[in-house]
């Protein structure tokens, strides 16, 4: 028996629209909700087993996205977020009440910089670009997670057509690669 890993993924992916045109995130509060605009579809939606995404109580993955920060607008309550950790590349900025994150940016010189961090489990609506891959799958025994239990795991997220890394995806790796690459004068 695998652990519950998600509870968007652990009854099967829903598959996103190619021409769902985005819609609002909310956090956790009864009252007072800190809320996100979205105005297009999310890209590169994945699992991350990485200790710093924020994940809902109980699961072992994170789900997180990317959008293009100029769709991306804080439209309600904004002065209760703070930045969870000031010297992460990923300035995440969580709801100081319910401990959720509502957006993760990124200011520094940076691969992806001019994209935003976001979980789509915060909206109501559906359409959103379902995870295709899992990233940072051995970080998960860094939080506690029996390390013998891993090859079930893997096994579960392949399972679900969602291929696992230990980092980022092939694709994510190469971009980030390349930014260096070209950093460093060597491209
Ligand atoms: N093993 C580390 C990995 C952390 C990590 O590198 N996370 C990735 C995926 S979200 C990242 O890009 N982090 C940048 C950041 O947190 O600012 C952990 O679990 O804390
Ligand atoms: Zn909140
Ligand atoms: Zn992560």
């Amino acid at each position: 028996m695998t652990p519950p890993l998600h509870p968007l993924i652990d009854n099967g992916l829903k598959k996103g629209r190619s021409d769902f045109p985005g819609g609002k995130l909310h956090c956790h509060c009864r009252n007072d909700r800190v809320e996100v605009s979205l105005s297009s579809n999310v890209l590169h939606n994945h699992v991350c087993g990485c200790s710093k995404c924020w994940k809902p109580k109980g699961a072992l993955f994170a789900i997180i996205a990317v959008v293009p920060v100029e769709n991306v607008k804080v439209v309600a309550n904004r002065d209760k977020l703070v930045v969870v950790d000031k010297s992460a590349v990923i300035q995440r900025y969580a709801c100081k009440h319910c401990g959720v994150h509502l957006l993760g940016r990124i200011e520094q010189d940076h691969a992806f910089k001019g994209l935003d961090f976001v979980h789509v489990e915060l909206s109501d609506e559906k359409g959103w670009q379902e995870p295709q891959f899992a990233a940072f799958v051995s970080s998960t025994i860094e939080q506690g997670f029996d390390p013998k239990e891993m090859d079930g795991v893997r096994a579960r997220l392949r399972s679900l057509g969602l291929e696992p890394y230990d980092a980022l995806s092939p694709a994510l790796m190469d971009a980030l690669s390349t930014f260096t690459g070209k950093k460093l004068g060597k491209l």
